[in-house]
C-alpha cells in the first residue's frame, strides 16, 4: 500500500449550531501521488472539503489528516489556492515571489515560480491590483509551485483562465505532479478537462461522498447499455432513459449481462453528469487496492 496523502473518517461539518451539515459522514481515503478531482454540483461541500485539508475550518465530527498528519501539522507541507485566490493587491508580482520565499525558506523554488510567471507574459513589477482575475490566478499558483508542496490543493483553478492559459497551466500541473511525485487535489466543474489529468476522482453530493476511488476502477465500474426496454436485474441501476421501446442505463454490473444489450464504457463525463442526475444512486467507494477486482464488479458500500 502507497502511502496516504488525505484521509477522511466519518467528516462533518455543520456552519452554526443548528446550521445545516455541508459535509457528513464523509469517508475517503486518498493515496500519496495521485492527481485527485473533487467534482459535484453547486453547494456539495467541494470549498468546505478542502477548507478542512487547509486547516482553515475545524470538523464538526469525524477526522480529516492530510499527509499522516493533522492539516496544522503538515501546513508547510501543502500548498492551498482558494477560490478567490487572495493575494496582497498593493504588492507587484516579484514582491509576492519574493514574499513566498521569506515564508518558505529552504524549499522555495525560485526557478518554477518565476516561470510559470513568465509564461503568461506577465511583467514582474506589474502591482498584483491591476491583474486580471485569471493572471492572478497565474500568480497564485506561481507562488503554490514555488512552494513546492508534498500536497496541492486548488479550488477551481482554472474557472477563470483563458483556454490556452488553461491547458498550458494543466500541463505544468501535469508535470509536476509527474515529476516530484506532488498530491494534487482539485475541485473542477469542467469535466471534460479532467479526464486527461486526473487518475482519482471524487464525487460529492449535498455533503455526502457519492462516489470515490481510482478513475479507471470507477469507470470500469460501470457499462452504459443500449437496447430493447427489458429488465436490468440484478445490476444497479444509476440512471435510464426510454424512448420508445428503447432503453439507454448507466449500470453498475452484478454479473455478466445478457447479450442483447449493446454496451460500453462510459467517458468521465457520462459517469458524472449521470450521478449528478440521479442523486438517490447508491454509493461507491472502490479504493483500488482490492485484488480480485473487477471480477466482483467492486464493492458498493
Ligand atoms: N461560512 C459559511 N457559513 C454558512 N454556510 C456555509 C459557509 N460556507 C459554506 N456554507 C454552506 O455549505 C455548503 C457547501 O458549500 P461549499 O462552498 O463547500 O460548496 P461547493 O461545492 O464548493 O460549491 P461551488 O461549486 O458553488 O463552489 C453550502 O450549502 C454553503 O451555503
Amino acid at each position: 500500500m502507497t502511502g496516504t496523502a488525505m484521509e477522511a473518517a466519518a467528516l462533518g461539518r455543520r456552519f452554526g449550531r443548528n446550521g445545516e451539515w455541508a459535509l457528513r459522514d464523509c469517508t475517503f481515503r486518498l493515496p500519496a501521488g495521485s492527481v485527485c478531482a473533487i467534482v459535484g454540483p453547486n453547494g456539495a461541500g467541494k470549498s468546505t472539503l478542502l477548507a478542512h485539508a487547509a486547516g482553515l475550518l475545524r470538523p464538526t465530527e469525524g477526522t480529516l489528516t492530510v499527509l499522516g498528519t493533522t492539516p496544522a501539522e503538515a501546513r508547510e507541507r501543502f500548498a492551498y489556492v482558494a477560490q478567490d485566490k487572495p493575494l496582497y493587491p498593493q504588492l507587484s508580482i516579484a514582491e509576492t515571489l519574493r514574499l513566498g520565499s521569506e515564508l518558505n525558506p529552504g524549499r522555495w523554488d525560485r526557478a518554477v515560480a518565476e516561470r510559470i510567471v513568465a509564461d503568461g507574459d506577465l511583467d514582474p513589477h506589474t502591482r498584483v491590483r491591476t491583474l486580471s482575475g485569471g493572471q492572478r490566478t497565474r500568480v497564485a499558483l506561481a507562488l503554490a509551485f514555488g512552494k513546492r508542496p508534498e500536497l496541492l490543493l486548488l479550488d477551481e483553478p482554472m474557472a477563470d483562465l483563458d483556454p490556452l492559459a488553461r491547458h498550458q497551466l494543466m500541463g505544468a500541473l501535469m508535470a509536476e505532479a509527474a515529476e516530484h511525485g506532488t498530491t494534487v487535489v482539485m475541485s473542477s466543474h469542467v469535466i471534460a478537462e479532467l479526464e486527461d489529468a486526473c487518475d482519482h476522482l471524487l464525487l460529492i453530493g449535498d455533503g455526502h461522498v457519492r462516489l470515490a476511488g481510482p478513475l479507471d476502477a470507477l469507470l470500469a465500474a460501470h457499462v452504459l447499455v443500449t437496447g430493447q426496454d427489458g429488465g436490468l436485474d440484478p445490476h444497479t441501476v444509476v440512471e435510464s432513459r426510454t424512448t420508445g421501446r428503447q432503453l439507454t442505463a448507466l449500470i453498475r454490473p452484478d454479473g455478466p449481462l445478457d447479450d442483447e444489450w449493446q454496451t460500453t464504457e462510459p467517458t468521465l463525463e457520462e459517469l458524472v453528469l449521470a450521478h449528478l442526475r440521479s442523486p438517490g444512486a447508491p454509493v461507491l467507494t472502490l479504493t483500488g487496492e482490492d485484488e480480485d477486482w473487477p471480477e466482483t464488479w467492486g464493492a458498493a458500500v
